[in-house]
């Protein structure tokens, strides 16, 4: 049986994982974490007596081997850390993770040859965009992004747009887009700026997680759309990193390298 704990099982996306967990068979579900509770009682949460609550990194003790992270941009370094220097694979899906922090926790993972995976989306319609966008990006270089979120998103831009623009940026050929003399007359209308990518972050009730890709060319476009109407998308690629994360010797960044 594999032990798993979630970090931010309270959470929306949280408490898909733990109800993923629950019903998977081979899995079970152990500890439960997250910030800012009022009881560390399980049955509180409708969980079994035997899954342990903790509210502060320092007090988990757990014999979990998987770590699945929902939490917040704040949290996800430490946490994810702490996973990997206790010998327990993480499965990450929290944004927010810098470029440099994720050298050092795949340093770290390595001189344990501890497998780990961090995913920006699980959602196999997102993984398939910024596959379609990178490729799309070598014919058509011109390019913006415009991710849609709930109006909860604690963090922009998304870290699947952030990620489609690096897989964009690593392909596109060198590239001057639009009116270099251009002016904003109104602050921040052209969105945020990743190497010469536009990104521009919508925040609407009603939305839970949908990316746009534009692409613009003499006398034509191209758009590539995905949608994620509802947080189960996100657990298909959730059980696959369940499923291969002990067997990687390695911290993996994207779900399309272990699909
Ligand atoms: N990779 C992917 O496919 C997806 C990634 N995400 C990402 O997952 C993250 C969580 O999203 P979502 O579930 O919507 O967010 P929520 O706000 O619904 O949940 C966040 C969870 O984290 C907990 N938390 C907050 N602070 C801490 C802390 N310091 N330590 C431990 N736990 C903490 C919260 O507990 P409490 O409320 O008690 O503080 C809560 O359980 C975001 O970064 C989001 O972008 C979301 C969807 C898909
Ligand atoms: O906060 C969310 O909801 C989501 N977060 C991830 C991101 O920032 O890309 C994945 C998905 O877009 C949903």
């Amino acid at each position: 049986m594999t032990k798993v704990i979630v970090a931010g099982f309270t959470g929306a996306m949280g408490q898909k994982a733990v109800h993923l967990v629950e019903e998977t068979e081979g899995y079970e579900l152990v500890a439960g974490f997250a910030g800012g509770l009022t009881s560390l009682n399980p049955a509180d949460y409708n969980l079994p007596a035997t899954v342990k609550v903790f509210d502060d990194l320092d007090q988990i003790e757990t014999d979990a081997d998987i770590w699945i992270d929902f939490t917040l941009p704040s949290a996800v370094y430490a946490n994810t850390k702490f996973a990997i220097e206790h010998g327990i694979h993480p499965v990450i899906g929290t944004t927010g993770l810098t470029d440099a922090q994720v050298a050092e926790l795949q340093q770290l993972a390595s001189a344990k040859q501890l497998g780990g995976l961090i995913a920006p989306n699980f959602g196999m319609s997102a993984v398939l965009l910024m596959k379609f966008a990178q490729e799309a990006a070598k014919y058509f270089p011109d390019v913006e992004i415009i991710e849609m979120h709930h109006d909860n998103k604690a963090d922009a831009p998304s870290g699947t747009a952030l990620s489609t623009a690096k897989l964009i940026d690593e392909v596109r050929p060198e590239h001057e887009q639009g009116n270099p003399d251009e002016t904003e007359s109104l602050a921040g209308v052209r969105g945020g700026d990743y190497h010469g990518i536009h990104i521009h972050a919508v925040r609407l009730p009603g939305y839970v997680a949908h990316e746009q890709v534009l692409f613009g060319g003499p006398g034509e476009a191209l758009t590539i759309r995905q949608d994620s109407f509802d947080r189960q998308s996100f657990m298909t690629g959730v059980k696959v990193a369940m499923d291969h994360v002990e067997s990687l010797h390695e911290l993996v960044v994207g779900l399309e390298n272990v699909l």
